[in-house]
């Protein structure tokens, strides 16, 4: 199989740095044909992910965080060529999701012994999403965040302690299935797949595979229940508590007062109405054997 591997130099914690080196000593020799290049800007890789679908390539290895990952997905959706992915991000919501060891040496391994599977993403006005996106707070720091000098987790927790306190719920309005609803929220997440990254999930039992995404409401939680809550997220239990809201939908509309979204964790600008549609099995993704039927 002809293999495009495209690394981006500036994800993550610089874990893909020998990236490059172990493909070439790890991966499969007798199955994929490989060349091998690095991303100059961003969005380079919806191009050359593109290109190679275009150029017969069968298979277009994004290593690199969820945004490098999304990046990839856009240049090959309804394509017949596979995306897969070396997981050097900080989050990798979507790598963990379909069961990708974090690390490059093992990920390659199970990349040798991948199989082709179709996957749903979401369109959200002009965007793709296919891991998790939203509007409300979590995107207003993911803004936040890239305006800042420094990145790494002590300039997040920076902009979290400025703003959380300050920051109300707010007022949006859900179309779904026909119905008006209007409710306060402190933020609201699309998730196609089950988590954030780092195993913070928001929609535990979401599956890549059924057809419906998620619109998950979430209230500003007291101080007190933070801690908690904390817990919750990583432990599959956020569902169970008192500020989440869940809605199962094929397509929606929602209206937000803001004209912020992540995509992916990727903070864009957008419109105020987001118009989200699910689009059934229009990439297919490479994974690890074991998670046939159940990602
Ligand atoms: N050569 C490059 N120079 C600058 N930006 C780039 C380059 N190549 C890719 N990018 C951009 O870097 C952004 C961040 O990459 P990515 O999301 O993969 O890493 P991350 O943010 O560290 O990981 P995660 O999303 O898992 O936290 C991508 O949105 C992509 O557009």
């Amino acid at each position: 199989m002809k293999m495009l591997v495209l690394i981006n130099p500036i994800s993550g914690t610089g874990k893909q740095k020998g990236v490059a080196e172990l493909i070439k000593k790890t991966l499969d020799a007798d199955r994929f044909e490989i060349e091998i290049r690095e991303t100059e800007y961003a969005g380079h890789a919806i191009l050359l992910a593109k290109e190679a679908s275009q150029n017969g390539f069968d298979i277009v290895v994004a290593v690199g965080g969820d945004g490098t990952v999304n990046e990839v997905a856009q240049g090959l959706l309804f394509s017949q060529s596979s995306l897969a992915i070396i997981p050097c991000g900080s989050g990798n919501g979507f790598a963990r999701h379909l069961g990708i060891s974090c690390n490059p040496k093992k990920a390659i391994h199970q990349l040798n012994e991948s199989v082709s599977a179709s996957v749903d993403t979401l369109q959200i006005n002009d965007f793709i999403s296919i891991n998790v996106s939203g509007i409300g707070y979590d995107s207003y720091i993911s803004h936040i965040f890239a305006k800042m000098d420094s990145r790494g987790l002590s300039s997040y927790v920076k902009a979290i302690w400025s703003t959380y306190f300050s920051y109300k719920d707010r007022k949006y309005t859900l179309h779904i299935d026909g119905e008006k609803q209007n409710f306060d929220a402190f933020m609201v997440s699309f998730a196609n797949s089950s988590q954030f990254g780092n195993n913070a999930f928001i929609d535990p039992n979401a599956s890549l595979q059924d057809g419906i995404f998620t619109v998950n409401v979430i209230k500003k939680p007291h101080l007190y229940e933070v801690p908690y809550l904390l817990f919750a997220l990583f432990a599959k239990k956020l569902p169970s508590t008192r500020i989440y809201q869940s809605f199962r939908c094929k397509e929606c509309l929602i209206i937000q007062p803001e004209n912020m979204l992540h995509v992916d964790g990727e903070p864009v600008v957008s419109d105020k109405e987001l118009s989200i549609q699910l689009k059934n099995n229009s990439l297919k993704v490479m994974i690890p054997k074991n998670k046939v039927g159940v990602i």
